[in-house]
């Protein structure tokens, strides 16, 4: 098979969409989206003891505080304790509240007298206790005033910075100037600055920086400079980003503005591993970019295969839609008058005109009844019929189930059920042979019934929904209520074609002749097909030089359904090939290479197949809707015990569709069964054949074997579980109200909190709630006490709040914390 086989219709017109996250890799409780939260099992931790005033150092007028000082200003014993505005610009020259943001080694002065910086009804901000003031020198003790941070908040982390001390760390890299060089460009620094100061209504991000050249000693240079880098990851964040596939971690790192260790860890808790260049598909890079807050566009040049790709799309409602002629495929056990059949329905309805004897020239024909033609496609048993879907050419609209009335159902007639149902087609019952003297009409026909039933077809005689048709094809009974019948399902499912398009279709077989050069029979499926088409089939291509119908007669053109031979290609396509008529020679000539190129890497990639553990993966892709079972064992009692077994799995959500279950080893004709049905063999005291293990091999089938019956609904019943769509729970964790608002410089806003009820964990979800109405709903970016990032606040508690790619916070708004817990669910 080569990568040409029939592709998604529509192609993406220039860029891809990153898929939205999938929940493919956080199974059960876990989800890196949800962030950081507790164990959804578990009791909830008590508050940390952040608060304890007793703890809290003493505060000073002066830079430093010597442990055990006087604390004039604290009279309270309450645990609250507002955040001065020094804190604030402690908070903000952290790092400006980046998420992962470390604090700063040292802080300006503490504001002598104190001062609650976030109280709301503080005069026309800065009010007199935030009044801008140059900043101090760092000491010991630093803006520690008060509760301690939480034990989550741990020891200060590497201090970021802002863009600006990003660059200045640059220039300070590259520097070759004089010292005095260096004290002129401080002291323009502080010129600036001194500006700031003077002219800025908010100059808490001025002295931010200011402050930050002031502190940024030899010994705080590395730490600023890592600082410098996150909090370039950080303030870069941006809802959305672009990158050029194929995506590598390195590209990705540039395009989100997070460094690339950060991405490999994600990855690294998703359970994969990766280098710094290794390729990522773009769905993961998507979800990768999610998991930072961004939604990752990968733009993928567009090629003359995508174009060309187009052609497949399925067909519009529009006026130029007509009933197209069905397509049939007749399957069966060996012996049972396939061939037969196919020989007398075409003999006895061929187009009138047609004289003399009859001969087939491909492997696909029309008969006409009642004026209107149905084609039938004649392929050499169900294996080809799945081979071909198995490249994604679904060919056939209804199957005939040829069935000897005097063998009934026998083993190919159930791998032959199988390949229908698993190809979703309607199926009609042919019970064949009934003119033989030994079929009782009644005995023979209801035991053959009840074993159709047995298989899940219940004929429409017996209640259910199969059409079963009595035929002999010795003395010809049954063919015209046969073909009727094949109209009528037909008609109700309003087969419908344009054949106004350009023709687009399948090949249904192919050969190299002498003399004649690429014969290739096709069903064309949609358009038109004309004498002097440019096509493209599978990895060839060429301009149609001849057209000949089923009787060999040259055609000028072929409409839906209707099958043909051309001649004209430059290579032999294979069975189950695409094609499609294209208005450009080079173009074609570039797919047809293109695909030729894909082809032989195609052969050396991994096939993505189902097995019992990727099923969640797979279902979550939406690669596979259902849970499809080949189940072989070694009596039909063991067979009839799993089937029993598997239905009290059944359920809504997750159906179980046992695609064959059968008697004896494990075929070929399983493993290409369950390659075309994306399904799993299960194989009960019984071994597959040598050539099943090889060709499941080649083909990444999961074959499944077990001698113990609860083993098989064991490894069911979890796969089936695993592809529940987990629940999910929103827990409330806590309240805050925003006490006054900072804008800062590439950064953004910045709330300034009290928590008034639960705690505020760092990475949880929040809801903006303004004037009662929800106005927001995010994640929280970054959590800050004072100086520090903070796991979580607890209530009465004032904090500092960045929340993820949301600026219009205001005073007074509700931030409401939660998380939501991924469930998983059992059966
Ligand atoms: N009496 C009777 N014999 C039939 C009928 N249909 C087919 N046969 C005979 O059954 C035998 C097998 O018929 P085929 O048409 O070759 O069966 P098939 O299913 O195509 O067989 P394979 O191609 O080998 O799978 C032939 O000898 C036919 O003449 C029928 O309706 N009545």
């Amino acid at each position: 098979m080569t990568s040409a086989g029939i592709r998604p219709p529509v192609q993406r017109s220039g860029s891809h969409s990153a898929a939205p996250l999938s929940p493919s890799r956080r199974t059960g409780e876990e989800s890196a989206a949800e962030g950081p939260r507790r164990d959804a099992s578990g009791p909830r931790r008590p508050l940390p003891p952040v608060a304890a005033p007793q703890a809290a150092p003493p505060r000073t007028s002066g830079p430093g505080r010597p442990a055990g000082g006087a604390q004039p200003e604290v009279k309270s014993q309450r645990p609250e304790k507002r955040m001065t505005r020094e804190d604030m610009l402690a908070l903000m020259r952290s790092g400006g509240l980046a998420a992962g943001g470390a604090a700063p080694a040292a802080p300006p002065a503490a504001r002598p007298g104190g001062g609650t910086g976030l109280r709301p009804g503080m005069p026309g901000r800065p009010g007199p206790g935030m009044s801008p003031r140059p900043p101090s020198p760092p000491g010991p003790g630093g803006l520690t005033r008060g509760p301690a941070p939480g034990p989550g908040g741990g020891p200060a982390p590497a201090a970021p910075a802002t863009m600006v001390d990003e660059e200045e760390e640059r220039k300070a890299k590259g520097r070759v100037g004089s010292s005095a060089d260096r004290a002129g460009r401080r002291a323009r620094r502080n010129e600036r600055a001194t500006e700031r100061r003077v002219t800025s209504p908010m100059p808490a991000a001025a002295l931010l920086n200011e402050d930050e050249e002031n502190r940024r000693g030899s010994r705080g240079r590395k730490s600023h400079k890592q600082g410098a880098h996150r909090l370039a990851a950080a303030t870069a964040r941006k809802s959305h980003a672009e990158v050029d596939a194929p995506v590598t971690i390195r590209t990705l790192s540039e395009a989100l503005g997070v460094k690339a260790n950060d991405i490999l860890r994600k990855l690294m808790n998703m359970g994969q591993m990766a280098t710094i260049n290794a390729n990522l598909d773009d769905d993961l890079a998507a979800e990768l970019a999610l998991e930072f807050g961004m939604e990752l566009q990968v733009i993928h040049e567009r090629t003359a295969e995508d174009d060309f790709l187009e052609a497949f799309a399925p067909p519009v409602e529009s006026e130029n839609l007509l009933p197209r002629p069905p397509v049939i495929t007749i399957l069966g056990h060996v012996d049972h008058g396939k061939t037969s059949l196919l020989d007398r329905i075409r003999k006895s309805k061929v187009v009138q005109s047609e004289s003399g004897g009859i001969t087939q020239h491909i492997g696909a024909y029309q008969v006409e009844y009642n004026d209107k033609p149905i084609t039938f496609v004649d392929t050499p048993g169900h294996e080809a019929f799945t081979a071909m879907r198995a490249r994604g050419a679904n060919v056939t609209d209804i199957v005939v189930l040829v069935v000897a009335a005097d063998d009934g159902v026998m083993p190919q007639t159930v791998e032959a059920i199988a390949h229908a149902k698993a190809a979703n087609v309607p199926i009609v019952v042919a019970l064949n042979k009934i003119d033989l003297p030994n079929v009782d009409t009644t005995t023979n026909i209801s035991k053959i019934y009840g074993e159709l039933a047995q298989q899940g077809l219940n004929p429409v005689e017996w209640g259910g929904d199969v059409e079963v048709v009595k035929t002999s094809t010795v003395t010809g009974a049954g063919l015209t209520d046969l073909l009727a019948t094949l109209e009528t399902i037909a008609e109700l499912h309003e087969l419908k074609a344009d054949p106004t398009r350009p023709a687009t279709g399948t090949c249904l077989e192919a050969s190299l002749s002498e003399g004649r050069g690429v014969l290739a029979t096709v069903l064309v499926r949609e358009g038109t097909l004309r004498v002097g088409d440019i096509v493209v089939c599978g990895d060839g291509f060429g301009r149609i030089r001849a057209l000949f119908d089923d009787h060999g007669r040259s055609i000028e053109q072929a409409g839906p359904s209707f099958p043909v031979e051309i001649s004209g290609l430059d290579v032999v396509p294979t069975a189950g090939e695409n094609f499609a008529v294209t208005d450009d020679i080079a173009r074609a000539r570039e797919v047809a290479e293109t695909r030729r190129v894909r082809a032989r890497d195609a052969s050396q990639a991994e096939r993505q197949t189902v097995t019992l553990e990727n099923l969640y993966n797979r279902m979550a892709e939406q690669k596979v809707k259902s849970l499809n079972l080949i189940v072989k064992a070694d009596v039909q009692g063991s067979i009839e015990a799993i089937v029993k077994e598997l239905e009290k799995l059944e359920n809504a959500e997750v159906p179980i569709r046992i695609l064959l279950k059968a008697v004896g080893g494990i075929s070929e004709s399983d493993i290409i069964l369950a390659d075309a049905s994306q399904a799993i063999v299960i194989g009960y005291r019984v071994a597959p054949e040598d050539r099943a293990i090889t060709m499941a091999d080649e083909k990444n089938i999961e074959i499944r074997r077990y001698d113990i019956i609860y083993q098989v609904t064991d490894d069911v019943k979890k796969a089936v579980e695993g592809m529940l769509v987990p629940e999910i729970k929103e827990v409330h964790l806590g309240r805050a109200v925003v006490r006054l608002v900072y804008k800062i410089s590439k950064v953004g806003s910045v709330a300034g909190c009290f928590v008034t009820q639960g705690v505020i964990e760092r990475g949880s979800k929040v809801r903006l709630i303004r004037d009662g109405r929800e106005i927001y709903k995010g994640a929280i970016d970054a959590l800050k006490r004072f100086k520090d990032d903070v796991k979580e606040v607890p209530q009465n508690f004032e904090c500092g709040i960045k929340i993820t790619n949301f600026e219009d916070v205001k005073t007074d708004d509700v931030i409401e914390a939660y998380r939501v817990d991924v469930i998983r669910r059992t059966l």
